[in-house]
């Protein structure tokens, strides 16, 4: 960055939320702190003890204070639309020329913000800051999570349409929705602890008991998901478009178009991109199974080498009942930086229709990696 005598102000917003702690775990284990002087700030504590990787700003600002935050060579939020909502314009609008990070999906499909996924497209967010851009958002995580899987068949224009079907994590949803699950695991496993530690009890029995609470949880039980997700899965997620669509099944289509730079959504240039997406009893791995019609006929092969030659953190995993049983589960990916890809296939429908799952650490990929990457981007420019 231009600042050559000084380090860069980094200004660090929803820094101890759950998207924000995951960013510090990954600024600190790559080094991030030492290229940078930065400034905590909060939106309920003001005033309060910064965490120990501040320097010489040891004393918490207010994340609503715009002259502190002008101060900022750059800003990275992991605060949640909200606070984006409300403090961008302001900021923008009292002449403030830094950059701009966002892990929020707010400002996404604006035409002068550019959704940040490195390793899938480098070349337009290098196009973009060439021209001046400020503002970088981090995609939607379902889809950063599949770009880095099989983002190689996109980049060598092989994909002539994809459908997902997911299976997305309870942390999506943020915290709460952690936790209720796990309650609702709870709840359940209680009600039949009895008959669970009794080899000779009825299984018919036991699952009548479970189905029994599954539908009768208090409402604070369910005050998050709004249905069971306990033993149960959820096939909508996000706000109903009203078109049938629900909005994280738009994302698909439209953020990985807008990543990939050919167009946000379904025009001539964008690659249709469409399915369903499931909330499911995981903890923090959204995975995906996906379907691709290809433009013509490539081996198995050449897709496994194309995914395992496209970043470092895309694995082939064997498609065996042995290798994906061990390395293609939430559990096998969770805190792990990997993408494994596994059960490539040929499908019924012909030598274009390949099948693939994957998966992916939504805080990781899905939110905070690609924010870091993007401050990095920006301190080396
Ligand atoms: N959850 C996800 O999977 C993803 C989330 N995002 C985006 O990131 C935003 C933040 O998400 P997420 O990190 O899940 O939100 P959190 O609710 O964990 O944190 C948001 C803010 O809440 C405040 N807060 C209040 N009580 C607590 C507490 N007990 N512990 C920690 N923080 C607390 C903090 O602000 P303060 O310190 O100022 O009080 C914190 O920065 C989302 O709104 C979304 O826009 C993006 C991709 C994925
Ligand atoms: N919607 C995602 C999480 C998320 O925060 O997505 P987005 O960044 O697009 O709002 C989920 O619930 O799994």
């Amino acid at each position: 960055m231009a600042n050559a005598s000084k380090q860069p102000l980094v200004g660090l917003v929803g820094w101890r939320g759950m998207v924000g702690s995951v960013l510090m775990d990954r600024m600190q284990a790559e080094g991030d702190f030492g290229l940078i002087e930065p400034v905590f700030f909060s939106t309920s504590n003001a005033g309060g003890k910064a965490p120990a990787m501040a320097k010489n700003e040891t004393a918490l600002k207010d994340a609503n204070d715009i002259e502190a935050l002008k101060k900022c060579d750059i800003v990275i939020t992991c605060q949640g639309g909200d606070y984006t909502s409300e403090v961008f314009p302001k900021l923008r609008a009292a002449g403030w020329n830094g950059h701009w990070i966002d892990a929020a999906s707010t400002l996404r499909m604006n035409d002068d913000a550019i959704i940040v996924l490195d390793p899938v497209n480098l070349p337009v967010i290098q196009n973009a800051l060439a021209k001046g851009g400020k503002n970088w958002v981090g995609g939607n995580c379902t889809v950063s999570c599949m770009l880095m899987g099989v983002g190689a068949l996109y980049k060598a224009g092989l994909v002539e349409w994809m459908t997902s079907m997911t299976y997305q994590a309870a942390s999506g949803g943020g915290a709460q929705h952690m936790r209720e699950l796990l309650t609702q695991f709870g709840t359940l496993n209680a009600e039949v602890r009895a008959l669970l530690d009794d080899p000779k009890s009825a299984i018919l029995e036991i699952d009548r008991k479970v189905l029994h609470k599954q539908q009768n949880l208090s409402a604070s039980e369910i005050a998050n998901f709004g249905a069971p997700l306990g033993g149960s899965l959820i096939p909508w997620i996000d706000k109903d478009l009203g078109d049938g669509m629900s909005k994280e099944e738009w994302k698909g289509g439209a953020e990985t178009n807008k990543i990939l730079g050919q167009g946000a959504g379904f025009g001539t240039a964008a690659t249709p991109v469409d399915g369903f997406c499931v909330r499911i009893g995981a903890m923090r791995c959204h995975s995906q199974a996906l379907t691709f019609k290809l433009k013509k006929d490539v081996p198995v092969a050449d897709i496994e080498a194309m995914i395992a030659a496209d970043n470092p953190w895309a694995k082939v995993v064997p498609n065996t009942r042995e290798a994906t049983v061990k390395d293609l589960t939430p559990v096998a990916v969770t805190g792990t930086m990997d993408i494994p890809v596994g059960r490539i296939r040929k499908l019924a429908m012909g030598p274009e229709y390949v099948g693939a799952f994957t998966i992916g650490d939504q805080l990781l990929w899905g939110a905070a990696e690609p924010l870091r990457r993007m401050l990095r981007i920006l301190l080396e420019a």
